[in-house]
C-alpha cells in the first residue's frame, strides 16, 4: 500500500506534486495544523506529517500517531516538535537545514535597516500627508558594530552581509572556530563583550534551554545605550516585557522583531512602542525559500517512506539513496546479531562493543550500530527501532563503542558484537553473503557457519557424544522439522554450541524438557525477523 502523508501547514504546491510523482498519497490541509484537536483526530491515518512552524507536534499528538514514521519540517527550527517523544516512538524528525537560510538572513538585514531608518513609521506618517522630515532622524549602518549571537548557517550569512555593508562584525557562538571567524572576516568574542560593544545585536541561535531568555533585563543592562536589537530566530530568546521596558526607558533605541514568545502574536508588550518594527514570522517567507524547503522536504520524506534513505534527520544518522541498498543486508545482519544477544542475555547489559571488519567498516556504521541496538533491545521493548534504540540504550546507561577495522579474516566483511554484563562478556559475529542473507560465523568465540532462520534452538553443552541425537529426538518426537543443524566447539571435549534452524517453534514444555537434559547447559528458543 502506498504511504500516506498529511501536509498540515501552508507549503508550496511543489511539495504536493512531488509526493504524488513519487507514489506517495498526500492530503493537503494547510489549516489543520492550527486546530490541534482536528489534527489529533486524523493523525493515526498517516505515515508522514509535513509541517512548518504552525503545527505543534506534541507528545500527545505523537502518542495518537500510531502509523507515523516521519515528521518533515519544511524549514529549520524544530522547537515545535517534541523530538525525544518522537525518537522514543521510532519516528524520524527531519528538517531542511539550508533552504531558507539566505532568505532569513536577508530579513534580519531588512529589519536592521527598517529600525535604523524607522521606515514603517515614516511610511505611515508620509502616507498620512504629514511630511515629518525632522521626526525620522536615522543612524548610519556603515562603521557600526554588528553583534551576532549564534553564528551558524544564518548567522554566517548575516555576518557576510554585515561585512559587505562595511560594518564591524563580532560574534558570540561557543561552536564558532577561530578559523571560521577569520574566514568570515569577523571577530569571535564572549557574550559580555558583544553586549558591551555592539550597536546592533542580531540573534541566530536555535531555541534551547540555554538560549531561552538570553536577552533579558540583566543582559540589556550590560548593553550600550541606544543599542538596536533584531530577533529573527525565536520569540523566547528575548524576554519581551524586559525589551519593552528598555525601549520605553530609551536604553534600547529600537527593535526589529519577527518572532514572538507566543505565536500567532495577537498581543505583545512590544506592540505600539516607538521604533519597534514587527513582522509575523516572515523570516522564511520568500517565493524562493518556500520553493526550496517544500521541494526538499517532500523529496526527503518520499525517499524515506519509499526506500529507507535518511537525509537531514535530527534523531537518526543519514543514509543516502545510493547507500541504502548496500547498507540493507548489513543493517539486517547487525539487527540479528543484536537480537541474538538480546534474547540470550538475561542480566542487565552495561556495555556493547561492535567491531566492523572489512566492508561494513567502510559503511555508515552509526546506522548499523543503531540497528544492532534495536535488535538488542527488542526483547525488552517491542516498539524499539533504529531511531529510538540509541536513545533507549543511553537512557539505560549502556555504553556503546564502535571499532572499524580493515579486512582481517577470510570474510570480505563481518560484524562482531560483544556485550558486557556485570557477570560476563558474550560475543557473536556474523557476515552477509552475496545472497544478502545473514549468517552467524562465531558465537562465544566458537566458529560455526549457521544460516539464520525465523525459529532457532540455541544450546550450549560440553563436547561429548550423543547431544545431536538427543536434540534430534526431541524435535522429531514433537513433530518439528529441523531445516539446518549447526555445531561448533572450541576444543575437543571443551565448550560446544548447537544452532538448530527449525521449521516451527518448540512448545515451552518441550523447551523445559530440553533444559532438563543432563548434557545440555543453556537452551533458548530464539526468533529472528527474517
Ligand atoms: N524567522 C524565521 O522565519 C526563521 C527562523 N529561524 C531560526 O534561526 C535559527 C538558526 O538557524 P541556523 O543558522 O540555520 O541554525 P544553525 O544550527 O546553523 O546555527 C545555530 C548556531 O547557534 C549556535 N548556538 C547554539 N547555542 C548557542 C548559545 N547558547 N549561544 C550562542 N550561540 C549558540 C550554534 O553553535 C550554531 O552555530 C533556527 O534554529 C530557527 O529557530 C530559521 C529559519 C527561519
Ligand atoms: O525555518 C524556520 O525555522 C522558521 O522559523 C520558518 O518558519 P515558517 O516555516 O515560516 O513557519
Amino acid at each position: 500500500m502506498a504511504p500516506r502523508v498529511l501536509v498540515s501547514d501552508q507549503l508550496s504546491p511543489t511539495a504536493v506534486q512531488i509526493f504524488k510523482d513519487r507514489g506517495v498519497e498526500v492530503d493537503y490541509l494547510p489549516d489543520l495544523g492550527k486546530d490541534k484537536d482536528a489534527l489529533l483526530a486524523v493523525i493515526d491515518q498517516y505515515d508522514g506529517l509535513a509541517i512548518r512552524s504552525a503545527t505543534k507536534v506534541t507528545e500527545k499528538l505523537i502518542a495518537a500517531a500510531t502509523k507515523l514514521k516521519v515528521v518533515g519540517r519544511a524549514g529549520i527550527g524544530v522547537d515545535n516538535v517534541d523530538i525525544p517523544a518522537a525518537s522514543r516512538k521510532g519516528i524520524i524528525v527531519m528538517n531542511t537545514p539550508f533552504g531558507n537560510s539566505i532568505t532569513t538572513a536577508e530579513h534580519a538585514i531588512a529589519l536592521m535597516f527598517a529600525v535604523a531608518r524607522q521606515l514603517p513609521a515614516a511610511d505611515i506618517s508620509t502616507q498620512a500627508g504629514k511630511w515629518e522630515k525632522n521626526r525620522f532622524m536615522g543612524v548610519e549602518i556603515t562603521g557600526k558594530v554588528l553583534g551576532i549571537i549564534g553564528c551558524g548557517n544564518i548567522g554566517a550569512i548575516v555576518a557576510s552581509r554585515g561585512v559587505g555593508l562595511k560594518m564591524k562584525v563580532i560574534a558570540f557562538d561557543p561552536f564558532l572556530s577561530a578559523d571560521r571567524a577569520a574566514q568570515l572576516g569577523i571577530e569571535k568574542v564572549e557574550l559580555e563583550t558583544l553586549f558591551k560593544r555592539a550597536d546592533f545585536i542580531t540573534l541566530h541561535t536555535p531555541m534551547t534551554e540555554k538560549t531561552k531568555g538570553i536577552i533579558d533585563a540583566k543582559a540589556i543592562a550590560q548593553m550600550k545605550d541606544g543599542v538596536r536589537i533584531i530577533n529573527c530566530a525565536r520569540g523566547g530568546l528575548v524576554v519581551e516585557k524586559d525589551l519593552a521596558e528598555a525601549i520605553k526607558s530609551g536604553k534600547v533605541a529600537g527593535a526589529g522583531v519577527d518572532v514572538f514568545e507566543t505565536e500567532p502574536a495577537k498581543d505583545s508588550p512590544l506592540f505600539g512602542l516607538d521604533n519597534v518594527v514587527c513582522t509575523p514570522h516572515l523570516g522564511a517567507s520568500t517565493e524562493e525559500a518556500q520553493e526550496n524547503v517544500a521541494l526538499q522536504v517532500a523529496e526527503q520524506m518520499s525517499d524515506y517512506l519509499i526506500s529507507g534513505a535518511v537525509q537531514n534527520a535530527l534523531n537518526m544518522p543519514s543514509i543516502s539513496a545510493e547507500e541504502a541498498p548496500l547498507l540493507t543486508p548489513f543493517v539486517k545482519l547487525a539487527e540479528i546479531l543484536g537480537s541474538f544477544v538480546g534474547q540470550v542475555t538475561e542480566d542487565p547489559i552495561k556495555a556493547v562493543e561492535i567491531v566492523y571488519d572489512g566492508a561494513p567498516g567502510a559503511m555508515n556504521t552509526r546506522a548499523l550500530t543503531s540497528a544492532a541496538l534495536a535488535g538488542l533491545l527488542k526483547p525488552l521493548m517491542q516498539s524499539v527501532n533504529m531511531v529510538s534504540a540509541p536513545l533507549m540504550a543511553k537512557e539505560r546507561g549502556i555504553i556503546v563503542s564502535e571499532v572499524r577495522r580493515d579486512k582481517s579474516g577470510v570474510f570480505d566483511g563481518y560484524i562482531k558484537l560483544t556485550v558486557t554484563t556485570e557477570k560476563f562478556s558474550r560475543s557473536v559475529a556474523g557476515t552477509s553473503f552475496s545472497d544478502g542473507k545473514p549468517r552467524f560465523i562465531q558465537i562465544k568465540d566458537i566458529n560455526m557457519e549457521a544460516e539464520v532462520g525465523r525459529h532457532m534452538l540455541y544450546t550450549t553443552n560440553h563436547d561429548e557424544p550423543g547431544v545431536i541425537g538427543e536434540l534430534g529426538t526431541m524435535c522429531s518426537k514433537n513433530n518439528i522439522n529441523i531445516a539446518n543443524f549447526h555445531l561448533g566447539r572450541n576444543t575437543k571435549g571443551g565448550d560446544a554450541i548447537a544452532m538448530l534452524y527449525l521449521d516451527e517453534p518448540l512448545e515451552e514444555a518441550v523447551m523445559a524438557e530440553i533444559r532438563s537434559l543432563k548434557k545440555i547447559g543453556q537452551a533458548k528458543l530464539l526468533s529472528f525477523d527474517v
